[in-house]
């Protein structure tokens, strides 16, 4: 598929092959994926369980290494652009300290990456007041409800202000109207920031309520089946799902996750 992002892309993606040797033989987690996102993007990728979402996510983030084809993130190996600070990344579950205040939580990639005291109290004062977090720093993640320990897991990959931000199923765990409300909140968070989002999900109203791009994925082998581009205004209100453009593309998408070997 011809990506004509590809000139200005911050991710790209090149005949990306993973293969993981097994006890049962080798399993294809990536097959000939190409992808170029460009900056300011809010891609999402959805498809069924094990169909190399994760993978391609720990690829970008130099978790994984490909085992063909090559994956570029600023221009630079995934190695180079992680020593770069330039991306944070958000997993499934919050993963934060018990033993660390919210604020401490959010102060400690500064830590690790050694910035100086007054500049990691006044950033970690920035991105709670960002996530809406204002007043929490000195609360311990058990006295919060679990949206806001996501929340908070987004200020600390937000901490360094890096132009990317990958997050694999952030919401994933919690109630529909929680996730409603972190999806607006990210959408506005997106917005403010400009920051380009690769954002993995099983869910299609989630996919298409905040993306720009919707890649549909397969597995057996990974693989990119179906890219959908989102026609809808940056500007979006939770009833946008309740308009045919919405319902139209939620349609696309489903269609595509069934051609790409069945969802439902
Ligand atoms: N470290 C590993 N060793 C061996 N196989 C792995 C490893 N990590 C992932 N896999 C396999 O690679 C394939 C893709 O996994 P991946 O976790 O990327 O899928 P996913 O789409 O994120 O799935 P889910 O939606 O369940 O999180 C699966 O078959 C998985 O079992």
């Amino acid at each position: 598929m011809k990506d004509t992002r590809a000139a200005e892309a911050v991710i790209e993606a090149k005949g990306l092959d993973l293969v993981f040797q097994t006890g049962d033989g080798p399993v294809q987690a990536l097959k000939d994926v190409n992808l170029a996102i460009g900056q300011g993007e809010f891609v999402s990728f959805i498809g069924p369980s094990g169909c190399g979402k994760t993978t391609l996510l720990r690829v970008i983030a130099a978790l994984e290494t490909p085992s063909a084809g090559r994956m570029t993130v600023n221009g630079m190996t995934p190695d180079e652009a992680r020593r770069a600070r330039a991306y944070g990344y958000v997993f499934q579950a919050a993963g934060l300290y018990p033993w660390r205040t919210i604020g401490g939580n959010v102060r400690l990639p500064l830590e690790i990456m050694g910035y100086p005291k007054s500049e990691q109290a006044e950033r970690v004062k920035r991105v709670l007041e960002l996530v809406d977090l204002a007043g929490f720093e000195k609360k311990f993640p058990w006295q919060l409800s679990g949206g806001m320990q996501q929340r908070a897991s987004i200020a600390r990959a937000l901490a360094f202000d890096a132009d990317i931000l990958l997050m694999d199923e952030p919401f994933g765990a919690l109630d529909e109207i929680v996730r409603d409300r972190l999806n607006e909140e990210l959408l506005a968070l997106w917005e403010r920031t400009g920051k380009t989002i690769a954002f993995v999900t099983h869910s299609i109203p989630e996919a298409v309520y905040l993306s720009t791009r919707i890649v549909v994925m397969s597995p057996r082998p990974g693989r990119i089946t179906d890219v959908i581009e989102s026609p809808l205004p940056k500007e979006r209100p939770l009833e946008i799902r309740d308009t045919p453009e919405f319902i139209e593309i939620a349609h696309r998408v489903r269609e595509g996750l069934r051609a790409g070997h069945g969802y439902d």
